[in-house]
């Protein structure tokens, strides 16, 4: 990754407080970098913030979906996601699939402000990173019958 990083921002109904206040705080270090937002969130950290964000869907409209889709084509360098652990989500497997599409391209997710702080402050925050790309040829590759 660059230093200029392109950083997703999402957050629940209620966690959508917790995220203005931690960008509000931050956010002399995230106007750096390339922000996009879920559609709500998004909108937020403009009116509220005062960030520059390109907006996707709100997320239980698709919004999970694009970063999901964006991570697979190598769009997006960090996901910064308060989910809310808290209240069921309509789209419950939108979010699932977001957080696993992660996981399988060796995405940086932080999923609550502790994270995110350790984030910011990190010195790959600001720097470029080399990702390790996880090998799945042996996936691609693997025998599978055709027939039955
Ligand atoms: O639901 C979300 C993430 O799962 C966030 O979507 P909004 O930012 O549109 O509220």
């Amino acid at each position: 990754m660059d230093a200029r990083k392109r950083i997703a921002l999402v957050a629940h109904d209620e966690m959508k407080p917790k995220m203005m206040a931690w960008a509000t705080t931050h956010k002399a270090e995230l106007e750096k970098h390339e922000l996009i937002g879920t559609g709500t969130t998004g909108g937020l950290l403009a009116s509220e913030v005062g960030l520059e964000v390109t907006c996707l869907k709100s997320g239980p409209l698709g919004g999970d979906l694009e970063l999901g889709n964006l991570i697979v084509n190598d769009g997006l360098d960090m996901l910064i996601f308060f989910w809310d652990p808290m209240t069921a989500q309509p789209h419950d497997v939108d979010v699932k699939a977001l957080l696993r599409i992660s996981a399988v391209h060796n995405i940086p997710i932080a999923c609550n402000q502790a994270s995110a702080d350790f984030f910011v402050t990190s010195r790959w925050f600001s720097a470029p990173y080399e990702t390790a790309q996880p090998d799945y040829t042996a996936h691609i590759n693997r025998a599978v019958q055709a027939d039955t």
